[in-house]
């Protein structure tokens, strides 16, 4: 079925994502369906030569079924500007959330991060590495519910594309501060630096100062944990936070990690 602007009525911008505006907005004719409209600009997208990559994440994102992972129902475009048809997260943007609190509790934290592990399982079976685990890229669906919502970096594995390095380094693993060859095992690490800024409000290798410092620490993995932090959560993040990529806790083991299930009895059912 071919979609149009026609078939929308326009709702509220929900925020700037790269190369353009996201708006909630309704579907015309019945049943009424409220979805995030992403607009890309062609212009844009040709002038930074990402026209491959948008390509790659339009073909990859349409392919997955998971409730953690944002769905992409469809796009079409006119002469100026690609549409992105988007689920519709309830809650927004879960990095607003953490700026608002500062910090998550372990009960929280530990919900996001089954979540997170299990959407992971499911990428990484159909050989998606996301290669971009950051709260910015995470939505929060109605009921609370972690959704993955950008794949701007996914490859399918295994990767060695350049990533350049716009953006954070926070969530790079040594592998990749190295430039050497990287697995989907860049995921594991990435996700035990997002327990760590779940839990404490800022990534554990950050130096807001100096990025060479930041490049050291995680070479070095000089990782230190503030106090408050139980031994259980303490020994899941030390066990994803490896250097040697094969050394990081798979990602069964995380969802059946003792600080995941202490905390999953509390999880409504
Ligand atoms: O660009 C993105 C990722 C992306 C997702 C979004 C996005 C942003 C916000 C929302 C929201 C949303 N819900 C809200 C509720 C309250 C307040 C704010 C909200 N934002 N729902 N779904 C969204 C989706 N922006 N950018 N995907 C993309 C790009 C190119 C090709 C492709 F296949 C996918």
């Amino acid at each position: 079925r071919e979609w149009t602007l026609h078939d929308f009525d326009m709702g509220r911008p929900l925020g700037k994502g790269k190369f353009g505006r996201v708006y909630m907005v309704r579907t015309k004719s019945e049943p009424k369906y409220i979805l995030a409209l992403k607009t890309l600009y062609k212009s844009e997208i040709v002038q930074s030569r990402v026209e491959k990559q948008i390509r790659r994440e339009i073909e990859i994102q349409q392919n997955l079924r998971h409730p953690n992972v944002l769905r992409l129902y469809g796009y079409f475009h006119d002469e100026k500007r690609i549409f992105l048809m988007l689920e519709f997260a309830g809650k927004g943007e879960l990095y607003k959330q953490l700026s608002k609190y500062g910090r998550f509790s372990e009960r929280r934290s530990a919900k996001y991060i089954y979540q997170m592990a299990d959407a992971l399982i499911y990428l990484h079976g159909k050989h998606v590495i996301h290669r971009d685990i950051k709260p910015e890229n995470l939505l929060l669906g109605i009921n609370g519910e972690l959704k993955i919502g950008d794949f701007g970096w996914s490859v399918h594995a295994p990767g060695n594309r350049r990533k350049t390095l716009c953006g954070t380094l926070d969530y790079l693993p040594p592998e990749m501060v190295e430039g050497k060859d990287h697995t989907e095992r860049v995921d594991h690490w990435a996700l035990g630096v997002l327990t760590y800024e779940f839990l404490v409000g800022n990534p554990p290798f950050e130096d807001k100062n100096s990025v060479n410092n930041t490049y050291r620490k995680i070479a070095k993995v000089d990782l230190r944990f503030p106090k408050g932090l139980s031994p259980e959560v303490q020994d899941l993040i030390s066990r994803l936070l490896q250097h040697d990529p094969p050394k990081r806790l798979a990602l069964d083991q995380v969802i059946s990690h003792p600080w995941i299930l202490q905390h999953s009895k509390s999880w409504a059912p």
